[in-house]
């Protein structure tokens, strides 16, 4: 083992992977004193189960060792009053540095490491056999990730698309076999050069710096127009490199495809008309769980949940902050369910007046009130048949409205009002709230079987705040969708502009973000969106010395209140409109102008 160790030193300090006593150290360990005597040293021996100790004087620093063994002996001949000092091992262990590299173990020949800070303080203890386990553990772990790293350079170097990594200096770390041979250039002299040196018109080190994908690039190599992607690669939340892909040589593989997708089409209209009826007459307002924009470990885990949800058929409540996209994931739900042929009808509960809301949702019939249309009206509920009926903000319904949907949901059927005939629900349920539905329930204020009748799976959106590495996606694929709409060529982000926003709160989620580029796209001028263009709110976040980015001040209620004020001035106290400038709902900015007292 020790062998080992030694003959792979280099090589392992050279992959970065040091490992340092204070890392595989006990911390806090027993102590004794040296002016303890030898029967308190036993007795705490005993209590603490150990069978030695280290000894430290009055500064912290270690001086020597006792053993169960030294304490026997001199409790054998009659020295159980003697100091510890006196009967100690003075030599039998090492004292190492918190940072000193354990692959020095083999320098030393002691069973017992003890680890001391910078002022030679007892911190950490450990032994010798703790220490030689852990280093083959620690190596055969090694061996495990250069096994993968090899598998995957295989994968990556038989791989038909052209692929290279650089590091956040944007130096190529990685160049596959198929890059190589379509730019002629050998892996050996690309690897370790800047990538502007080596990929002509390359924007990968752009793309370390500003942290935005490009999904399908134009970039003409060799006078060659190439589709490309340029992804980032985060880590916590930093850039540490980014991967370029060839995707398709050359625009012509693209038209050969286009071509073959329109012919198989032809055959498709051709042998299959029932194709064009039903489900496809909302094609252009699809929505599917693969179009929510996300990257961030948080938002793979809720589309898993809201993929496995959508196979069942049963009662679904998504809940989140405003703008997290609530009505997305329930569109996308809907379109991966068995009722994705029937139409998914949206009722903002928080929108119908108490008094309609009855008849808007099981309709009525002629005659049932005055002012009730010739024929009656079908309710959203009789509309949503075999499909989906999604209540967004189900916590604004009132406690009678409450009452008559958990009776529907249990009967599971309904008449119209001031109607006798009872309709079956073949409805699939989706409700959505920002409000804390369970908190409703402790205040009265939402019907606890009504909870669990809705809540039976439960999908949380997190705020954009606790997943920040979804923003640059969001920011790329809104901007390029910005310039498309308004008819401007593509503007990009500086590296300073993109860390505002993959530090600025998002009090407002997606919806914010949205509404900050739409702003930005119509406002600025120049091609690049620098720190300058931003809001001036959002340039109060600031680089502080170490670095790392932080508010300069808190996104206080102050500010919050000045803003709401001046947006309201903007649009005349109108608070729809204010609600969309900020990119919030127009109940969210309700409460925040009850709380900050506007
Ligand atoms: N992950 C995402 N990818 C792409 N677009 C998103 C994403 N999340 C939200 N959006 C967009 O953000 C906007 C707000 O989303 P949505 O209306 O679904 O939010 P919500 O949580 O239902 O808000 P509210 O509670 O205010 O009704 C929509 O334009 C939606 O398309």
């Amino acid at each position: 083992m020790l062998q080992d160790i030694i003959s792979r030193q280099d090589e392992i300090v050279q992959k970065g992977d040091n490992p340092i006593f204070k890392d595989w150290m006990l911390s806090n360990p027993y102590y004794l004193r040296a002016n303890h005597s030898v029967k308190q040293a036993a007795f705490i021996l005993n209590e603490t189960d150990a069978d030695w100790a280290p000894v430290v004087n009055d500064d912290m620093n270690p001086i020597g060792i006792i053993t169960a063994k030294l304490l026997l002996e001199s409790i054998l001949y009659e020295k159980k009053d003697e100091l510890i000092k006196n009967c100690m091992n003075n030599e039998g262990f090492a004292a190492v540095n918190h940072e000193d590299s354990v692959l020095d173990i083999h320098k030393f020949s002691f069973n017992y490491f003890f680890v001391v800070d910078d002022h030679y303080k007892l911190i950490g203890t450990v032994i010798r056999n703790d220490l030689l386990n852990k280093l083959s553990d620690f190596i055969q772990e090694i061996d495990q990730l250069e096994h993968t790293a090899s598998i995957l350079a295989e994968v990556m170097n038989s791989a038909y698309e052209g692929v290279a990594v650089v590091d956040k200096e944007g130096i190529i770390v990685q160049f596959n076999e198929s890059y190589s041979r379509f730019i002629g250039i050998d892996k050996e002299d690309a690897l370790g050069c800047y990538v502007q040196e080596v990929i002509e018109n390359t924007n990968l080190h752009n793309t370390v710096k500003t942290g935005l994908p490009e999904r399908g690039a134009i970039q003409y190599i060799q006078g060659q127009p190439m589709i490309v992607h340029r992804i980032p690669l985060w880590k916590k939340d930093k850039v540490v490199g980014a991967i370029g892909m060839i995707v398709f040589e050359g625009v012509s593989e693209l038209y050969q495809i286009l071509d073959k997708i329109n012919s198989d089409k032809l055959k498709i209209g051709k042998n299959d008309d029932l194709l064009s009826t039903g489900s496809s007459k909302d094609s252009a307002l699809l929505t599917t769980l693969d179009q929510i924009i996300g990257v961030s470990d948080r938002t793979v885990e809720v589309k898993r949940i809201a993929r496995k949800a959508a196979k069942t058929d049963v009662t679904i409540l998504i809940t989140g902050e405003s703008g997290t996209g609530k009505g997305l994931y329930a569109r996308g739900i809907h379109q991966l369910s068995s009722f994705s042929s029937g139409p998914f009808i949206n009722v903002d509960c928080g929108a119908i007046p108490e008094n309609l809301i009855e008849s808007e949702l099981f309709g009525y019939e002629e005659g049932a009130f005055t002012g009730a249309k010739k024929g009656g009206k079908q309710g959203k509920f009789e509309l949503a048949q075999n499909g989906t009926l999604f209540l967004d903000e189900i916590g604004e319904m009132s406690l009678t409205m409450q009452t008559k949907l958990l009776r529907l949901l249990e009967d599971k059927e309904f008449e119209r009002v001031g109607g006798t005939q009872k309709y079956k629900v073949q409805t699939r349920i989706i409700a959505a709230t920002n409000r804390n539905l369970w908190k409703m329930v402790e205040e009265r204020k939402f019907r606890e079987d009504l909870f669990y009748r809705l809540n039976v799976v439960e999908i949380q959106i997190p705020s954009l705040r606790e997943r920040m590495a979804d923003v640059p996606s969001l920011v790329s694929n809104f901007l390029e969708s910005m310039c498309h709409k308004y008819h401007i060529p593509l503007k990009e982000f500086s590296s300073e502009a993109m860390s505002v926003f993959v530090h600025y709160p998002w009090r407002g989620n997606v919806r914010e973000l949205i509404n900050v580029i739409e702003r930005l796209v119509v406002l600025t001028d120049n091609d690049t969106i620098t720190l300058k263009h931003l809001p001036e709110y959002m340039q109060d976040i600031v680089e502080s010395k170490n670095g790392i980015l932080k508010q300069r001040q808190a996104y206080s209620d102050n500010n919050e209140r000045e803003l709401i004020q001046s947006l309201l001035n903007e649009s005349n106290g109108n608070k729809t409109e204010t609600a969309r400038k900020l990119g919030i709902h127009r109940t969210t900015l309700y409460q925040r102008m009850t709380k900050l007292g506007l």
